[in-house]
């Protein structure tokens, strides 16, 4: 039975990751580990480096008991006989790859410190979503570099967890799935994680397959998950320009029970740092594949989705009578989504820059989202953040004396605003571009606002 476990990487998935295990499995002492010393430090004071929800109160019922945060990779690797690898893999910004292919170095420096450490055999869990063929690489790192005599399994078992529901979907994921050797020692490997998941995952929820298949199942998941939010958001298109409202084309589409409603809900764009990422990775894999056509279909869900975020500043401006220039903005939600404070890949930054572009003063408020971060991620986009942003705490004041507001989070807390109150302090005409169609619009035109939504012809 495996009694201790390390985590290399202490981030979105490596931290709730551990903290589950070690909720389930009180026998099991988990050890989160990471080279950023200040995340390690913040983790061990309680502070957390990032919103989850229901994260903090299970790191404060494990953590000293048999969840443990260190820096020290080493003697964690040592003592750990199965290790998860959590480790970022961002799309490659440079040389061979770039805007593609994933970065892979982090992935490399992980296998190369278990290497350089492991005194005894190890399982080693590739929780981190990786091209095709990573299990293969990383065996092969740690063979040309472990000291003799140590064997190493490696096992594809990728995270399907969304942030802001992440506790949620590790304690009831859909499915589990173990990627491995079908070699003696390969299912022996495999049958130690499926008796870790089966503590609390149903047993018919575990599926087994090689590394190859595991690793593919997770950036085609992703794949077809951005892909409905595109189409919904190509119907979106015709709904504006047509009489159909999105809504309800969403209910005549998902109730065929073969489509489902899920992940059809339109939107300003996806954002987060996953469905891009993996998607631009996808279609590497492709092109190095020599499947030209397969990589251009996948790609066109990224570019329909910056499409619609493009679509959705460009209505801002021509609503506002064409320009949007000196005229103050407020703009609700940064974060990607609800349920976090991460702003990866938001597409607030990107219909922020735009608007920006049009030389836009923007009132930004959101209820989890850091103003350094909010300011850093605008930089990225455009020269006129720190002359042409603004960030409030009070949804309020970042309201007042605006031109208009766009809503681009769907926060629950942007519902019960009152938007009343709001009206009577904003410039007139008052304009509402709902980006998530969470406002109740036959209200705020009542209030005398002038309303645009996603997907509607109003
Ligand atoms: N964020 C999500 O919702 C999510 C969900 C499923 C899968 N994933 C995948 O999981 C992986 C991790 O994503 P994340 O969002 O948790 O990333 P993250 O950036 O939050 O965390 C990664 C951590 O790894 C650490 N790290 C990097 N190299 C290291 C090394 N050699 N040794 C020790 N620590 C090291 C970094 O310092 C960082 O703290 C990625 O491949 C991602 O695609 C992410
Ligand atoms: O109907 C929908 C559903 C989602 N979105 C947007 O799509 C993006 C991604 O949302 P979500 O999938 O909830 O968040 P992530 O945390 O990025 O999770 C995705 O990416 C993770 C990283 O790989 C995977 O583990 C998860 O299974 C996968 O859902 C967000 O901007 C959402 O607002 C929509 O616009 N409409």
């Amino acid at each position: 039975m495996v009694t201790d476990i390390a985590c290399i990487g202490a981030g979105y998935v490596g931290v709730p990751t551990c903290s589950v295990i070690a909720k389930h499995c009180p026998d099991i002492t988990v050890t989160a580990l990471d080279i950023d010393e200040e995340r390690i430090k913040n983790w061990n004071a309680g502070i957390m480096p990032f919103y989850e929800p229901g994260l903090k109160e299970l790191i404060t019922e494990c953590k000293g008991k048999n969840l443990f945060f260190s820096t020290d990779i080493r003697a964690g690797i040592q003592k750990a006989e199965l290790i998860l690898i959590c480790v970022n893999t961002p799309t490659r910004e440079y040389g061979l790859g770039k805007g593609g292919g994933s970065d892979m170095r982090y992935i490399e420096s992980a296998a190369r410190s278990i290497a350089s450490a492991a005194e005894s055999n190890k399982i080693i869990i590739e929780k981190s979503t990786v091209p095709l063929g990573t299990a293969d690489h990383i065996l092969h790192i740690l063979k040309a570099n472990s000291k003799p005599n140590i064997e190493f399994i490696i096992l594809s078992n990728p995270e399907f967890l969304s942030e802001g529901t992440a506790i949620h979907n590790l304690e009831k994921p859909d499915r589990v799935l173990i990627g491995g050797p079908q070699t003696p020692g390969g299912l022996e490997a495999i049958g130690k994680l499926y008796n870790i998941y089966k503590h609390w995952v149903p047993e018919d929820r575990i599926i087994g397959m090689n590394a190859f298949s595991s690793e593919l199942s997770k950036l085609a998941t992703n794949a077809f998950l951005a892909q409905r939010v595109s189409s919904i958001n190509s119907i979106s298109a015709i709904c504006e320009n047509s009489g159909a409202d999105v809504i309800e084309v969403l209910l005549g589409i998902g109730t065929d029970s073969r489509i489902g409603t899920k992940y059809l809900m339109p939107s300003i764009g996806f954002g987060g740092s996953c469905f891009k990422k993996d998607i631009l990775n996808l279609a590497y894999i492709c092109y190095s594949l020599n499947l030209t056509e397969v990589a251009e279909y996948w790609l066109q869900v990224l570019k329909m989705n910056e499409y619609q975020c493009k679509r959705f500043a460009s209505s801002i401006i021509e609503r506002m009578f064409s320009s949007v220039a000196g005229k103050s903005i407020g703009i609700l939600g940064f974060t990607f989504k609800k349920g976090t404070s991460d702003t990866r890949e938001s597409a607030s930054i990107y219909i922020s820059s735009y608007l920006l572009a049009d030389h836009a003063l923007l009132h930004i408020y959101d209820p989890r989202a850091e103003e350094e971060r909010i300011l850093s991620d605008i930089r990225k986009e455009s020269e006129l953040a720190d002359e042409l942003v603004s960030v409030y705490t009070d949804p309020y004041l970042a309201l007042k004396n605006c031109h208009a507001i766009a809503l681009c989070t769907e926060w629950d807390e942007f519902k019960s605003l009152d938007y009343k109150r709001i009206f009577e302090t904003m410039r007139k005409p008052a304009f509402v571009f709902d980006g998530r169609n969470i406002l109740d619009h036959k209200n705020l035109e009542e209030i005398g606002y002038q309303v645009y939504a996603i997907g509607k012809n109003l």
